[in-house]
């Protein structure tokens, strides 16, 4: 690098320095010499290490500071399976300061997900996630480590285990029947699927939190707010933020993004704060009006207990708790009724499906019953087209992004520590050299081979697979 460079800045300096002490300016010039010596060993040296590395994933040309936010379509998942078409199962965007890498492979999904789960498994927390999770403190958003798995266990045991599903399954047959009869009461008008599904998961998971605390009309509003606020957090979560691309503008705000969010959990947090009281309030009566079952405690209950166990080694507190109860309600709610509206799209488009189903349900279960849950198993029909419909409209196409803890080799290249990693599902499950007619609704590929959810197959794993996996 020539001193010339340098010229601009000696120049500042006062001319009288520079005549008036030749000496002094010799020993400035073996101070810069020195540090530029010093600059060039550290580029140097860092390059060389780099060298070893593999280079970093192929990917479209980035501009300066935008990188490829220019070309981003807002639906990224057909985007990101697009650029897989020409640049590989790996490949890199630059989003903004961000690199965004894309997977879209069964091989590196497993490389990501199973063989390097420990380090893959940490987020990169967006400005509005954090907003809306009490400062990034629930399940999604906590870094790999002893808490998360604290919050995680809490959840899987206390809310999602076998037993206390198995406890609550009055709760949901009374909402699906209460669903049911609603839709046969519309025979002949059009219907909101989505809608009424949105309103009995609610109703069902809520009524798992705080059990019989709110009743009648009260809870009726209260569906009603939460899908609104439910469906605008998840809006915002889905928008395209200059906060996460430039971290340190965040603080700017420049899109509102933030302030949105907080306005939205300011909400949430109102609802949490009022059902927290009466469930105190209750319990400080001695009431044991649970709703859930006559034994169990409702989950806010159980983590009520957990916030105030002082003995506990890793105790909960009043954030983490709200943060727990959000997961619930915003992780289980849009992504059971999208998944039932896309069913229901999906059946009515294909009659003998239709009829497939009909015939099995009156076989099975007959004309002049219900449907239980413990059909079920005995429905192998109904089971494959579930199974279709996740193949083919997972819920989150591009899973919650992974991030790595400390930079990383996949496919032959370099993942960065920090980066955000997207494993396109969607794109997986459509894979032609995987799946036959890949875009056709087709449930009878289930009946000729078993998948099932547990994320072991990496090329049919729709709710995600590794320590991540979802806990729903
Ligand atoms: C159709 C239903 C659902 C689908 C398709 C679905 C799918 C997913 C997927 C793909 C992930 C991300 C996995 C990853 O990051 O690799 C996830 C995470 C999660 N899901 Fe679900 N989910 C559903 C229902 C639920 C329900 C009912 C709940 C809770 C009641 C729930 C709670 C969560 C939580 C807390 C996480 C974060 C897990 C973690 O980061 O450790 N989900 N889900």
């Amino acid at each position: 690098m020539s001193l010339k460079f340098f010229k601009p800045l000696f120049d500042s300096f006062s001319c009288s320095w520079q005549e008036s002490n030749i000496g002094q300016k010799g020993v400035f010039y073996s101070y810069v010499l020195g540090i530029v010596a010093l600059l060039w060993f550290l580029w140097f040296f860092i390059n060389k290490s780099k060298k070893g590395q593999p280079p970093l994933p192929p990917g479209p040309k980035a501009l300066p500071l935008i990188g490829n936010l220019h070309s981003l379509d807002p639906e990224l998942h057909t985007y990101f399976a697009s650029l897989s078409q020409t640049y590989g199962p790996i490949c890199r965007l630059w989003l903004g300061k961000k690199l965004g890498i894309i997977i879209t492979s069964p091989a590196l999904a497993r490389e990501v997900l199973k063989d390097q789960d420990t380090i893959f498994a940490n987020r990169d927390v967006p400005a509005a996630g954090r907003e809306a999770t009490y400062g990034g403190t629930d399940i999604v958003w906590t870094p790999y480590g002893p808490k998360w798995r604290m919050l995680r266990k809490v959840c899987v045991r206390e809310m999602l285990s076998g037993s206390t599903l198995d406890s609550v399954y009055a709760l949901r047959r009374r909402e699906l029947r209460q669903t049911i009869n609603y839709f046969y009461s519309q025979a002949g008008l059009p219907v909101n699927i989505g809608e009424q599904m949105f309103l009995t998961v609610l109703n069902v998971i809520t009524s798992m939190l705080w059990g019989g605390t709110v009743k009648g009309e009260e809870r009726a509003s209260l569906g009603a707010e939460f899908r609104h606020v439910v469906t605008k957090m998840t809006e915002l979560l889905g928008t395209p933020n200059l906060s996460d691309f430039y971290p340190g503008l965040a603080r700017f705000d420049l899109q509102g993004v933030t302030k949105k969010m907080k306005v939205l959990a300011k909400r949430f947090d109102k609802i949490f704060e009022s059902m927290i009281d009466k469930r105190q309030e209750i319990d400080r009566n001695g009431g044991m009006e649970t709703g859930v079952g006559q034994e169990n405690k409702d989950f806010l209950q159980v983590l009520l207990k957990l916030k105030d166990d002082e003995a506990a080694k890793m105790p909960l507190t009043m954030p983490e708790l709200k943060a727990l109860l959000m997961d619930m309600v915003v992780g289980g709610t849009e992504t059971s009724a999208n998944t039932v509206e896309f069913a229901m799209t999906e059946i009515l488009n294909k009659p003998d499906v239709l009829r497939k189903l009909q015939q099995e349900v009156d076989t099975i279960v007959g004309k002049d019953n219900i449907v239980e849950e413990s059909h079920i198993q005995q429905l192998p029909y109904f089971y494959a087209v579930m199974k279709e419909v996740f193949r083919l409209h997972p819920a989150l196409p591009l899973l919650v992004p992974h991030c790595p803890s400390e930079t990383s080799t996949v496919g032959g290249y370099t993942v960065p520590k920090g980066s955000s990693v997207f494993v396109n599902v969607w794109a997986i499950q459509r894979d032609p050299s995987i799946w036959e007619n890949p875009t056709e609704f087709h449930p009878e590929r289930f009946m000729e081979k078993e998948w099932d959810f547990s994320g072991n197959d990496l090329t049919y794993f729709p709710f995600g697979s590794g320590r991540r996996i979802c806990v729903g």
